[in-house]
């Protein structure tokens, strides 16, 4: 037991506990362990970490993420004590030994993650476990239920739709289209997203350009209110909060894994009310999900855990193998769905496509269109405007201004890659884009990232520009174009393959 004076720390290593070297000399702990720090009844989690110089005798640094939820205030004192093991250390150990769960096993190990209770290193380790060994229908359930249930819930009146995408495909703002189009035909559609978790931009990231996407529950439901639609950040709203803390150790692995992947959506899903869902399935080469067949796989579970949640869910297998219309990364993105909600005739056709027909399914599940008729009814919303003046209406409700697509910066540093031989584009590598998009800064830097000027098929002549790489970090481009060079993304062949000669 040590009483050590609070010295707040501005730093955002969320759970470092700093204590002097000679207290920890003369204390019974040893750097790395996990110690509670008490404050008038309230316990946080913390690591040990020490220094000479850093910090006083007598003091404990503890940085801003732990201050807040202690209460505390510099010069207060707080005691540390030892911290047992988590109760859930054996079931992810479990888990990693290829076991199933109990339901009350994985509850454990939601509410020591959403508690602080674990660190990212156990964290990493269940992520993993699920990586490898997966979970069946009675175990994801149970993780999505608790991942919900773990954080805010909200309930309205009558149907509220929702879309949601698998991810892993670049480029894909269909949501910026979707949710307007969809609210300006008068469906409630509170959409959540997660930010980035192997991509270059998720939707959070991308809406960020243009809005707030951390609004409280109380701001969503004035805004779907006023709008019927919004588009915001699951992880700032303390909705499934476990969701957050799983996806931050996903993104630097680079995985999904499909457990996740189902309890993650659907727990947002649940978490905000939402009654009437479609799931997109992006499908293909260097997409997350590689084949129809898989696609179907994953669908069906989608719709059998959203049975048991009772939400009615359909799923749409689309097409994966290129990037999404031709921006990737969060403002040259918000810069393209903007342009499409402009003018739709001159965005990608992908972007478009994809998004009347994924906005189309909603409106017939909503009966505001006939089957088969949805999409030309989204299609004539996009045509007549009406989707954009409903997505201006949804991003000044949510705080950010009125803007048109060519006020949109993008990074101030570019470069151009050009063909080396005439040909045709025969293929687009999604990982390999992205992989550029990301070393050039995004979505952190959200004016980073690659702007197609070709898509698979199209007809090049030597020294054409297939793309170009954009970054606000001239030290970041030049290293992206490095990059691009080794991974060479936009594939380009001539037609003559071969030449065989008599000799
Ligand atoms: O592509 P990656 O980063 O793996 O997946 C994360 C993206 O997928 C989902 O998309 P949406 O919210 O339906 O647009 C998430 O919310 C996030 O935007
Ligand atoms: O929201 C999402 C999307 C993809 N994968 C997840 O885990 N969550």
């Amino acid at each position: 037991m040590l009483f050590l004076k609070v010295r707040v720390l501005d730093i955002d290593l969320e759970n470092l506990v700093l204590i002097n070297s000679e207290d920890l000399k003369n204390s019974q702990y040893f750097p790395q362990d996990r110690v509670v720090v008490e404050f008038k009844g309230k316990e946080v989690i913390g690591v040990l970490y020490s220094s000479t110089t850093l910090i006083n005798r007598g003091e404990i640094g503890l940085p801003q993420k732990l201050v807040k939820e202690l209460g505390v205030k510099e010069g207060d004192t707080v005691t540390i004590k030892h911290a047992e093991k988590p109760k859930s250390l054996p079931y992810i150990r479990k888990k990693m030994d290829g076991n199933k769960l109990r339901k009350e096993e994985i509850f454990a190990i939601i509410d020591e993650m959403v508690d602080g209770k674990l660190t990212n290193i156990e964290i990493s380790a269940f992520v993993t476990s699920l990586y490898i060994n997966g979970m069946d229908m009675d175990e994801i359930e149970a993780m999505t239920i608790r991942m919900a249930e773990t954080g805010e819930m909200v309930n309205w009146e009558g149907h509220i739709f929702d879309v949601h995408s698998i991810g892993g495909v670049p480029g894909n703002k269909y949501a910026l289209l979707v949710v307007p189009i969809v609210a300006s035909a008068g469906l409630k559609i509170p959409k959540t997203s997660s930010r980035a978790i192997t991509s270059a931009a998720g939707t959070a990231d991308v809406v960020e350009v243009l809005t707030r996407v951390d609004l409280t529950i109380e701001e969503i439901k004035r805004v779907v209110k006023e709008t019927n639609g919004c588009m915001v950040w699951g992880g700032a709203l303390d909705l499934a909060p476990a969701d957050d803390i799983t996806i931050n150790v996903e993104r630097p692995l680079g995985i999904d894994p499909e457990p996740l992947l189902l309890s993650s959506v659907m727990a947002k899903k649940l978490a905000m009310g939402v009654n009437k869902l479609l799931i997109d399935i992006p499908t293909g080469y260097g997409a997350k999900v590689k084949s129809i067949k898989e696609a179907s796989s994953l669908a069906r579970n989608f719709i059998e855990l959203s049975d048991r949640l009772r939400i009615a869910t359909e799923c749409a297998i689309t097409y994966g193998g290129q990037p999404i219309g031709r921006a990737i990364g969060p403002a040259l993105e918000a810069k393209e769905a903007l342009l499409a909600l402009e003018d739709y005739k001159q965005a990608p056709t992908s972007l478009v496509e994809k998004s009347i027909s994924l906005a189309g399914i909603l409106l017939e599940m909503g009966g505001v269109a006939p089957t088969g008729e949805g999409k030309y009814l989204a299609e004539d919303l996009l045509a007549r405007g009406k989707a954009h003046d409903k997505f201006m209406e949804i991003i000044v409700a949510q705080g950010g201004k009125e803007v048109s697509s060519d006020e949109i910066e993008v990074g101030k540093y570019k470069a151009d890659i050009h063909s080396p031989i005439d040909g045709y584009v025969t293929r687009i590598s999604n990982i390999g884009i992205t992989k550029i998009a990301k070393e050039a800064g995004a979505p952190n830097d959200k004016k980073a990232g690659v702007y197609l000027n070709v898509k698979v098929g199209n007809k090049v002549e030597r020294g054409d520009v297939l793309y170009t790489i954009y970054s606000d970090s001239e030290e970041r481009l030049k290293s992206a174009v490095k990059l691009a060079r080794i991974v060479y993304p936009v594939k380009v062949e001539g037609m003559l393959l071969q030449k065989i000669s008599r000799f």
